[in-house]
């Protein structure tokens, strides 16, 4: 099982406010260690409450960039951007002011989207300084869908693009994900899930062997720091 640390709250509210103050510390000393610092946010239904709460640290958000772990491949106004969920409620009050490259671009298909974000996140200094990831029902986390047609290689930690592209029935759209080797490599891997049923199916997730099938696990398994894992029930 992969070595991970459990963080445990109340309720959905409590746990936003938690894992908002542990991001907003990771930002800011990376800040000042480094004179900047990075962020990479998932997408989904469960994070809203947590980014309203971190768009409102009086932190140094001029010096900090602000991506996605995934996308679909639909343009940004389109209700299941992951970059929309992001502009509305954590690109806002004091966090406004930071920086943002979303993964989608209007290249004409998936794989010349993911070279395009590839090439915008270039810039960025590595590793990101922190990643939360969300799970979805059937295991997956990022866009790394168990159904995916090449999810073997899309597991594995080796140097490659920031970005790839993927092709999941599952996943309904195209979409593109940042690497296994960019989001196990950051400084700062935090998980977060609510509800008893991703409790359920995350036990079940590090019970199985790492891969395919539990594309969660061997994301967990791959992290290069203990992975901070917030739940709680919901609402
Ligand atoms: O498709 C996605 O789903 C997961 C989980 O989303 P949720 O709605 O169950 O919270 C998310 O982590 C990922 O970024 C998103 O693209």
């Amino acid at each position: 099982m992969a070595d991970h640390a459990w963080h445990e709250f109340p309720s959905p509210s409590d746990l936003a406010g938690a894992l908002s103050d542990a991001v907003a510390r990771q930002l800011q000393a990376a800040v000042e260690e480094r004179g900047s610092a990075t962020i990479a946010v998932s997408g989904g239904r469960t994070p809203a409450l947590f980014f309203d709460r971190l768009s409102s640290h009086g932190i140094a958000w001029d010096k900090i960039t602000v991506t996605l772990v995934d996308e679909r491949f639909v343009p940004n106004d389109s209700p299941r951007s992951n970059a929309r969920l992001v502009a509305q409620h954590l690109l806002q009050n004091e966090a406004a002011r930071a920086d943002f490259i979303g993964l989608y671009n209007s290249a004409e298909n998936v794989e010349d989207a993911a070279e395009e974000a590839s090439a915008a996140l270039a810039r960025l200094a590595w590793p990101l300084d922190v990643v939360v990831l969300g799970m979805g029902a059937d295991r997956h986390t990022a866009s790394f869908f168990p159904d995916a047609a090449d999810i073997e290689a899309l597991l594995l930690p080796g140097e490659g693009p920031s970005v790839l592209p993927v092709h999941a029935l599952s996943a309904g759209e195209p979409r593109l994900t940042l690497s296994m080797q960019r989001i196990a490599g950051a400084r700062f891997l935090a998980l977060h899930i609510e509800g008893d049923d991703k409790k359920d199916t995350l036990e079940a997730a590090l019970a199985a062997t790492p891969g395919p099938a539990s594309p969660i696990g061997a994301v967990l398994k791959a992290a290069k720091n203990t992975a901070q894992i917030y739940w709680a029930p919901k609402r």
